[in-house]
């Protein structure tokens, strides 16, 4: 096959070919066979990464290369051409067009970012219109009819999605829109890799944190699960062994009832019988007297087994803890246990040892032996004793349906229903003990099998916790902040409006195309920091968006910061006006401090709704928008509960003491926010007086734990003092839930804003009156007010 590539090897001196960029120039495909094209394409792209440049010598396409350019399209239909017309008349570039050109060169050497923008090519040559048409027709271009006289070209998208569409070029001497050109279509495809690859991190981020919920949800839970089985299955041996061992008065009666309801139906069954081992002469009659004992076994045998289906049901029915609904939740449990759990071969199962226990009353067999009386069985025994040595008086030899009934009837009457009962709970214990037995031994397999197990599932949970989630989550920041950068470019950082421990907090006008925004800058000093930074980053930015939560809108890492060797992270957010802290010093209404509670209690609520917890409510994490209303910041300890490995974290005044044990949960957002609601309710920032007398934290952890809380100011409201003293209660469980807390707080607000406004009414009317009696001057009425 011929190789129709040619490989210019060229040294141009551009930033454009800096690394590794090679420049593939086709031969001219005219009267060559029509699959030429494609085979250069094809071999000439392999692992390669194309930008095309199609340069057009004429003023107008020819067949050979509209036939091309269609194949082209076909090819690689998503991917943009920059089309230069050579035959453009060159101009000299006038002095300002040179200073662009080497401008948009230092643009690109600096890799600056540079938001995409709508290029118009309004002012094209008009003779080039047609080939413009042309490459209309084909697809690559879109014409726009515009009001005035010039052709108008939309091909690039505005900014916000970054995608490169196919571009003109009328002259050679237009260098700087190749090198856009260029630009743009790397970059476009840098975002879409970048953002396929942060698509992967954070769904395998996403499974990872699935899977520790579900690991500790099966840890939390498998003990308690083993535990419910075992006590329920006690609970169920111990009454039916109280059934079988002291209910025998019930059972005889049950017995006696049962017999005598049935007798006359088991008489006509008996009755309709047709035997099995016995073979009948004429006028049903028998030619030996065994046969007679055969026949006289069957109907005995069909009369038993009738009565003891019917005795098994009655028992079942009268006996609550038999019936399959009394142990639906033990069985659910147990299945759900051996659902992942090989069961030892030739052992019970556990849920089937259940079932078994109960079809012990199922499985209850009547025999005449079990039946009989002493004195009935002496007369059976010697009736069969006669019939064996064919004494002629001794039995009649016609089976016919009087016989049948007589031997039905016989066998009915020598039924002792207090033997019965006796034998039928001596079964019945037999049985229920043995299947206690075998259950006891499954479940104790069971709990080996998941011992074992749960310790594997904690470790593994634990590698994630520690090793995996944090790792993909830096690599998910990576990858995000690639495609942020690209699309929104460095964030203009204005002045400093914050500093907490970890980061510095800047305004910004606006990026992205919205503002004002804030720039938090962090430096991580270690892999660790790296880690918890991405971690925030990621609750952040994958919690759907909330009214009170304040929103992430991306991030950028400034790998220039510090000389390049300490990159900073940039986490770009709304930015808001202030935080609680000043908000409080410098005064607050009642009122918007109590719909500020509000708002706080609806953003922990939501992040908890979301498997989250905040773990560092405090007035500097609460933020105020022009309006006073509050939202939650700082996700930088926020982590969903299964990940919680009972790390110190949070803020020492506001720290629940079971933090310090390591055991806690989604109530120390609880209790934080009681002692928030301190702040609120006393309307300043000054440390509780209680707190004050603590030299450090851990005085004030061990005085926290020995049930030192804030003092009651004298302005508390009643209900509101009793609020947070439920929600900073020593143990964790007698914290009121958020579900209560929020209506208790619309309703104090509700309240106090009826209050108002009737203290207002009131105010107004002495006012009015004031003002009509003469002898008061208004400034002295409202004083008094
Ligand atoms: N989005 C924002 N809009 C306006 N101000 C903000 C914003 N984010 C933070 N700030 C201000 O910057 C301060 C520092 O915020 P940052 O989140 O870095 O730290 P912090 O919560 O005070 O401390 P730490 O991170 O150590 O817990 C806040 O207290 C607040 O005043």
């Amino acid at each position: 096959m011929a190789d129709y590539s040619t490989i210019v090897d060229i040294e141009i001196c551009h930033p454009l070919f800096k690394d590794n960029v090679q420049l593939l120039v086709p031969p001219d495909f005219d009267g060559l066979h029509s699959g030429a094209f494609r085979e250069v394409l094809s071999k000439g792209l392999e692992k390669v990464l194309p930008v095309f440049l199609y340069a057009v010598g004429e003023e107008s396409l020819t067949d050979q290369h509209i036939h091309e350019l269609r194949e082209l399209k076909q090819l690689f239909p998503e991917l943009p051409v920059l089309f230069i017309c050579t035959s453009a008349s060159p101009q000299e570039l006038t002095e300002s067009e040179q200073h662009q050109l080497q401008e948009s060169c230092l643009f690109l050497q600096e890799e600056s970012c540079y938001t995409p923008q709508c290029l118009h090519c309004g002012d094209v040559d008009r003779s080039l219109l047609g080939l413009i048409q042309q490459l209309d027709r084909i697809g690559y271009l879109h014409l726009e009819e515009t009001v005035s006289e010039e052709p108008s070209m939309t091909t690039r998208p505005c900014c916000g999605q970054f995608s490169v569409g196919s571009d003109f070029v009328d002259g050679l001497h237009k260098l700087d829109q190749v090198l856009f050109f260029v630009r743009d279509c790397l970059q476009s495809h840098l975002v879409q890799v970048s953002s396929i690859l942060n698509d992967i991190h954070s769904e395998c981020l996403r499974r990872f944190i699935l899977s520790a919920f579900d690991m500790a949800r099966e840890i939390q839970i498998t003990p308690r699960r083993i535990h419910y089985a075992q006590e329920k299955e006690a609970d169920l041996y111990k009454s039916l062994m109280v059934v079988a061992s002291e209910k025998q008065k019930e059972i005889t009666h049950l017995i006696e009832v049962t017999l005598q309801n049935m007798r006359e139906d088991l008489i006509e069954i008996a009755a309709a019988y047709q035997y099995h081992g016995v073979t009948l002469l004429d006028s049903e009659v028998v030619e030996s007297p065994q046969d007679v004992a055969v026949a006289t076994s069957e109907i005995q045998h069909l009369v038993l087994t009738r009565l003891s289906c019917a005795v098994a049901n009655e028992l079942v029915q009268s006996v609550a803890c038999l019936q399959d609904t009394f142990i639906g939740t033990l069985q659910r449990c147990l299945e759900s246990l051996e659902k992942n759990c090989y069961e030892q071969e030739g052992s019970l199962s556990a849920s089937d040892a259940v079932k078994q226990i109960l079809s012990a009353a199922y499985n209850i067999k009547l025999t005449t032996s079990s039946s009989s009386s002493f004195l009935h069985t002496c007369l059976e025994r010697l009736r069969n004793l006669l019939l064996t040595f064919q004494l002629p008086w001794a039995a009649t030899r016609c089976l016919d349906v009087a016989w049948k009934k007589r031997v039905a009837t016989e066998m009915l009457d020598s039924l002792s229903a207090a033997r019965l009962a006796k034998n039928i709970s001596a079964q019945f214990r037999d049985r229920v003990r043995a299947s206690h037995e075998s259950f006891q031994s499954a479940l104790r397999s069971l709990e080996n099998h998941y011992s074992g197990r749960l310790e594997r599932t904690e470790e593994q949970r634990i590698a994630i916790r520690k090793y995996h989630t944090p790792r993909l989550a830096r690599l998910a920041l990576e990858s995000t902040s690639m495609c942020d950068m690209i699309r929104y470019g460095m964030p203009v950082q204005g002045k400093e409006i914050g500093r907490g421990q970890y980061g510095v907090v800047f305004s910004c006008e606006s990026w992205g195309g919205t503002g004002p925004c804030a720039v938090k800058s962090v430096v991580p000093p270690d892999d660790k920091h790296w880690n918890d930074l991405a971690m925030e980053f990621y609750y952040t930015r994958t919690i759907p968006e909330h009214k009170r939560i304040v929103k992430l809108r991306g991030s950028v890492v400034d790998h220039t910061y510090g000389g390049g060797c300490t990159p900073a992270v940039l986490l770009v957010m709304d930015r808001l006006s202030r935080d609680l802290y000043s908000g409080l010093r410098t005064g607050l209404k009642w009122l918007v401090r109590l719909q500020i509670a509000i708002d706080v209690v609806e953003g922990i609520r939501y992040l908890h709704s979301q498997g989250l917890v905040h773990r560092d409510i405090k007035l500097k994490n609460v933020l105020l928008d022009c309006d006073n209303r509050a939202k939650l910041t700082d996700l930088g300890f926020c982590i969903p509960e299964a990940m919680m490995s009972g790390s110190i974290v949070g803020t020492p005044v506001h720290m629940a003491p079971e933090l310090l044990s390591g055991h806690y949960d989604s109530s120390v957002d609880i209790y934080a926010f009681g002692i928030l609601f301190w702040y609120i309710c006393a309307g300043h920032v000054k440390l509780p007086l209680k707190f004050e007398q603590f030299q450090n934290k851990e005085q004030l952890w061990i005085g926290v734990k020995k049930g030192t809380r804030p003092e009651r100011l004298k302005c508390f409201d009643e209900q509101c003092w009793l609020l947070m003293e439920e929600c900073w209660a020593a143990e964790p469980i007698r914290r009121p839930l958020l579900g209560y807390v929020l209506p208790l707080l619309l309703s104090i607000k509700a309240e106090y804003a009826v209050k108002f406004s009737q203290a207002g009414v009131k105010k107004c009317a002495r006012i009015e009156v004031c003002a009509m009696d003469c002898s008061f001057s208004l400034s002295c009425c409202l004083s008094s007010l």
